[in-house]
């Protein structure tokens, strides 16, 4: 039997960390899925893993810094169908965290004002983010 859409779906749990009125992007590789464009750092949920313990993992693994739970707080939930994959991101505001962020992976970051998201090439899906992050700080 085919796969639904709901199964094949791939959950990823994606970070919008921010500091001083920015936000941080980073660089995915050229050979990945989405490749060469910029993302908010994040990764694909492990099975039986909890959002924010695969967020804070992720995001440690690709910027080496350490986050709590409790300065997570859900932003959006975004399913988008790039037609060779279908995603689910779960996206929450990163407040606060430790360390400093660096490409641990050899991907380029950078620290992004709000107003200046777009001039950025990003995946399709993460326009709804961009338009989630400006409703939510203009409120
Ligand atoms: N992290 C992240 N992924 C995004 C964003 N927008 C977007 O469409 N995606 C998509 C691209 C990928 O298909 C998927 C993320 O999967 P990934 O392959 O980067 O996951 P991962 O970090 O676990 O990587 P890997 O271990 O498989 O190398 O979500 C975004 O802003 N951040
Ligand atoms: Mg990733």
């Amino acid at each position: 039997m085919p796969n639904t859409a709901a199964d094949s779906s791939v959950h990823v749990a994606v970070g919008v960390i921010r500091r001083d009125g920015r936000i941080l992007l980073s660089r995915r590789a050229a050979n990945a899925h989405q490749g060469g464009l910029w993302e908010f750092p994040g990764g694909k949920l492990e099975p039986g893993e909890t959002l924010l313990d695969g967020l804070s993992r992720e995001l440690h693994e690709e910027l080496g810094i350490t986050v709590q739970p409790t300065d997570c707080a859900p932003l959006i939930k975004i399913e988008h169908d790039y037609g060779d994959k279908q995603v689910c991101l779960d996206v929450c505001w990163v407040n606060d965290f430790g360390g400093q962020p660096r490409g641990c992976e050899g991907q380029p970051v950078q620290w992004v004002p709000i107003a200046q998201l777009n001039d950025y090439p990003l995946p399709a899906a993460n326009a709804a983010i961009v338009d989630a992050i400006r409703a939510s700080v203009s409120v």
